[in-house]
């Protein structure tokens, strides 16, 4: 097994990226209010140093629950924390310990190592969701090959899927197997949908393919995100208590973020919310807690345009993405998140799982071999806005969260950051792990020789910007710049501007003929 090798099989049992607790700084006035206009009280997160733990410790600097003023995990110390709410069985699956696993371990989820120092920590309802992860994990990687090959655009999208005979009268009511949705832009309007299989799962969601219900044959494809309440929520034993409401409000405030942000951005490269399974989210601001009742909350289902070819992590996990895809690949997700920067939003969840690819590879190379045809569409989709928000030219972000693996130093150090600089640091991790099929936060591989690395965990490697390049320490690829320039500290980081006139993601711009 050569060096590149071992480094590549680190990259492919990692496992997808858990997200960082969502907390305000305690000494920073709250910014962010609930939908009332109220602002909501923390449990004060713990920021000193010396809770970076040990050698044996691989905690972030305040505990990863999502839940932080939950009564019975506020009392608790970090360690305990992080498991409260999450039994055993439940705990994520990560393989970045199996540094030697044969490949084959890399498409086997169940038999990667447990890592007992990442845990799942957020609202989602664990029990469900950890079963189900490894299995919808290998049905996606089955089902890519049989995806649907049509260029669609987003009108095509909605324009096939809508059908002049639909009217809300009509509809039978939505089933597990079939769903009405109206769209976003005239509720008025439905779409029928019915599902074929799960295609993802997120740690706040469950994905689904959806066809148009009325053909069968070339039927146009949506993706439909079917939000997971919390337990908490699900199960409450006093609905009007304290805690209910502030998780409640909580989960209320992401999801009307998420919603708030696809309704008002249009980018080629950005995720499209084409329907919604009830008008109310739409049209209200409050569209859970003025909706909930004793049948509980109100099911919260985005239809979505579809990416065949998955998310970057998976595509990336199973392929060699050769170099000229790579780089088209970042050039679109640098002008996204361009486009978010003009528009004052930051993202501040960009990863691997959460960068869309609208074509399974074997099509992209079709596309490619065309080259008259390869800039005429986008290829790339950014997806998951439930920790965007909207910020003011000079504001600084106060709320503590992301993915571990893609966290600047200046968010783990829990001081107010610059979004869109945290941003870029997650774009730089994001095109350093394309490059060296590794995580640079995680431990390096054993056979890297040179002065061994302390036992320590991704926090501390963040906090002490520690990390190399290994399988392209030798290239001369101008994608190196970014990375070094991005994976950097923020006084010297490069913003999105730098990164599209770079020479690595100037140079393709010229050929995309799909933007406005
Ligand atoms: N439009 C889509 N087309 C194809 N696959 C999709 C689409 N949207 C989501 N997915 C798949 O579902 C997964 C989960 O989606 P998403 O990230 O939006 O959920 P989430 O619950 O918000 O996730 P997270 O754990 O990052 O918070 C994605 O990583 C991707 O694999």
């Amino acid at each position: 097994m050569t060096m590149g090798d071992e480094a590549a099989n680190m990259y492919r049992c990692a496992t997808r990226a858990p997200r960082l607790e969502q907390n305000e700084f305690p000494a920073v006035q709250d910014r962010e209010r609930d939908q009332n206009g109220t602002s909501i009280t923390h449990t004060p997160p713990k920021l000193s140093i010396q809770q970076f733990g040990g050698d044996d410790m691989s905690l972030l600097p305040t505990p990863l629950v999502y839940t932080p003023s939950s009564p019975n995990v506020a009392s608790l110390s970090p360690v305990e924390s992080r498991f409260a709410s999450t039994p055993s069985s439940a705990r994520s699956k990560k393989g970045y310990g199996a540094l030697n696993s044969p490949i084959a371990e890399t498409f086997n989820r169940s038999h990667v190592l447990e890592d007992k120092q990442r845990i799942l920590s957020e609202y989602a309802p664990h029990s469900a969701l950890a079963p189900a992860t490894a299995s919808t994990l290998s049905q996606r990687i089955s089902s890519l090959s049989g995806v649907a090959r049509k260029l669609e655009s987003v009108e095509e999208t909605i324009g096939a899927a809508l059908n002049e005979s639909y009217t809300p009268e009509s509809l039978s009511p939505t089933t597990d197997e079939l769903l009405t949705a109206c769209l976003v832009k005239d509720t008025t309007q439905t779409l029928r949908l019915r599902k074929i299989r799960q295609i993802g799962v997120g740690n706040f969601s469950d994905v689904y393919l959806y066809q148009d219900a009325a053909s069968a044959m070339h039927a146009t494809k949506v993706a439909v995100k079917h939000v997971k309440f919390p337990e908490e929520l699900i199960h409450a034993s006093s609905p009007k208590s304290p805690q209910y409401r502030e998780m409640l409000s909580r989960v209320e405030s992401s999801l009307i973020r998420e919603l708030d942000a696809l309704m008002g951005i249009s980018h080629p490269c950005i995720t499209h919310l084409l329907a919604v399974n009830n008008p109310i989210f739409v049209s209200s601001k409050r569209p859970l807690s003025s909706a909930v009742s004793a049948q509980g909350l109100p099911p919260c289902d985005m239809v979505l345009s579809y990416c065949a070819g998955g998310d970057l992590f998976e595509m990336a996990s199973q392929n060699v993405l050769p170099d000229w895809l790579l780089r088209r690949i970042f050039t679109e997700l640098t002008l996204a998140v361009q486009y978010l920067h003009e528009n004052l939003i930051v993202h501040r969840d960009l990863k691997l799982e959460n960068v869309l690819i609208k074509y399974p590879l074997d099509t992209l190379i079709q596309m490619h071999d065309d080259q008259t045809a390869w800039g005429l569409h986008h290829i790339v989709e950014l997806a998951d806005f439930g920790l965007c928000r909207r910020i003011e030219p000079d504001e600084m972000c106060t709320t503590r969260c992301g993915s571990e693996d893609y966290v600047s130093p200046e968010i783990l150090m829990g001081v107010p950051y610059d979004g869109r600089l945290s941003d870029t640091w997650a774009l730089g991790v994001i095109l350093y792990a394309l490059l060296e099929e590794r995580l640079p936060f995680d431990p390096l591989p054993a056979a890297i020789p040179g002065k061994r690395q302390r036992r320590s965990s991704t926090a501390h490697r963040i906090s002490r910007y520690e990390w190399r390049w290994i399988k392209m320490v030798d290239s001369d690829s101008p994608a190196k710049q970014i990375v070094d320039n991005c994976v950097n500290r923020k006084n010297l980081r490069w913003n999105i501007q730098k990164i599209l006139e770079s020479p690595y993601v100037s140079g393709v711009l010229t050929s995309l003929k799909f933007l406005p």
